[in-house]
């Protein structure tokens, strides 16, 4: 038995001492923690096991009732309908966008030869989100000032590291609680707004930008199980995944990039010679297998959701166990991918283990099965984008002090007190 944080904490020895298959206590809630590739496998790629469990719905403050946070009916049909909007056809349509606030970042680092990165890449993030989900350019300085997107903050570890305010009757009275509920109005209630405001511009058939937004309205036209009300939750669903996720593990990848320089050499000569100051395409970034390969690296040894959680509705079998239904399961990407047997000297960063194709679900950073993360092509685009577009023009190098990096496991993992880079004109 053992506590969820020592998973983390001690898990280069977690195999060793616990096995791959345990129980462990999340406060005072009990998990079975599933570390195997080949228990894993079984239960993301279960289309009847793809249940969230108690815990997502602590996050519908936060995120709404939308697709990360929904079960059942509801989430497939609402999966099923928004992901031929992540294809290859639609996402090219974003390309631009991804390039010209990368460019936009780029160009703000002007003058500077020390900046902490986490926060100019997570502005960059942000500017492409609002773009690329509500329709908002980054030229509306005034309507991104008002967005509460800028500042949301979700309170569930602040609730399961104060257990008792797991119990809705006595959180509904903190002041956390009411601050957080009044979020939860802010992000509707803008949501709703640039709803109501995109609905008008496709009235007088304006010229604009494609957005996630104007898929959601389609959607909306002719389903009838896809409300405004739905719309909204899944605005703030997208803008909220599409954040934190992207921002830390471009972050991270910068960080490794500037602290190993012959693997940058080869990310610089390979971005030299397949776009060369010419126009991005997903051709172009789908080329860039070296940088693909660090950023799937950087994610192995710090994936942005270290935990998934599942509930089960039915008796699962795993090797010669059976987990029985109704029990809390605890997926812990950041565990399994330190796995020795899969992934030999795990805490080594090499991009090059990945030339050989590895077990599914030894490498599940964007989990994996029927409830897999919608936005990981579009991430991996994205990410491509912003670290070729500064690579051109800067080479980066860890600053003093900033060498050893220190992990924040919050409901994503972070870099404590963010990642400092230096920077040399190219
Ligand atoms: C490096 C970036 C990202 C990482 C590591 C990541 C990781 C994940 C993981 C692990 C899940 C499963 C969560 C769970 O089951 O609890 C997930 C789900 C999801 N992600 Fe991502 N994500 C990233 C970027 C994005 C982006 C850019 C978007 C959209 C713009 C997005 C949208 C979603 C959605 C909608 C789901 C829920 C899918 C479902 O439950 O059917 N993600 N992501």
């Amino acid at each position: 038995m053992i506590l969820v944080l020592e998973i983390f904490r001690s898990a280069q020895t977690v195999y060793k001492k616990h096995g791959s298959l345990l129980r462990a206590w999340l406060t005072f809630i009990p998990f079975i923690a599933v570390l195997d590739p080949k228990y894993v496998q079984v239960i993301l790629n279960s289309s009847k096991l793809s249940d969230k469990n108690f815990m997502y719905s602590f996050m519908h403050n936060f995120l709404g009732q939308g697709l990360i946070t929904s079960s059942g009916r509801k989430s497939k049909s609402h999966r099923r309908y928004i992901s031929s909007y992540f294809k290859t056809n639609y996402l090219e349509q974003f390309l631009q966008t991804f390039d010209k606030c990368a460019r936009s970042m780029v160009e703000e680092l002007k003058e500077k030869d020390k900046v902490q990165i986490t926060t100019i890449v997570n502005h960059c993030i942000l500017n492409i989100l609002h773009q690329t989900i509500m329709g908002i350019s980054p030229e509306e300085k005034e309507k991104l000032s008002e967005s509460p997107f800028n500042k949301g903050q979700i309170s569930l570890l602040q609730r399961i590291l104060h257990p008792w305010l797991l119990l809705n009757c006595v959180y509904r009275r903190t002041t956390r609680s009411k601050l957080e509920f009044k979020q939860k109005l802010s992000l509707k209630e803008f949501s709703r707004k640039v709803l109501e405001r995109r609905k008008k511009e496709r009235e007088k058939h304006k010229t604009m930008d494609w957005c996630l937004l104007d898929g959601f309205i389609e959607i909306s036209e002719t389903k009838p199980d896809f409300t405004d009300e739905d719309i909204v939750d899944e605005v703030c669903t997208f803008m909220l995944a599409g954040q934190d996720s992207v921002g830390a593990a471009t972050a991270f990848t910068l960080y490794y990039l500037a602290k190993f320089q012959d693997v940058q050499n080869k990310v610089n000569e390979e971005i030299k010679e397949v776009i060369s100051n010419s126009n991005i395409t997903i051709e172009k970034l789908d080329k860039m297998k070296y940088l693909e390969r660090c950023i799937c690296e950087s994610l192995r040894i710090c994936p942005s959701v270290p935990l998934v959680t599942r509930k089960l509705c039915e008796d699962v079998k795993v090797g010669e166990h059976v987990l029985p239904a109704g029990c809390n399961i605890l997926i812990s990407p950041f565990s399994t991918h330190r796995s020795p047997q899969y992934f030999p000297e795990p805490e080594t960063f090499d991009p090059d283990r990945f030339c050989t194709q590895v077990h599914n679900c030894a490498y599940i950073p964007f989990s994996a099965g029927p409830r897999d993360c919608l936005g990981k092509r579009f991430a991996m685009l994205e990410m491509k984008t912003v670290i070729s577009n500064l690579l051109q023009s800067y080479k980066v190098s860890l600053a003093p002090g900033n060498e050893q990096l220190q992990l924040q496991y919050r409901l994503t993992l972070r870099a404590k007190g963010g990642i400092t880079l230096m920077l040399e004109k190219r």
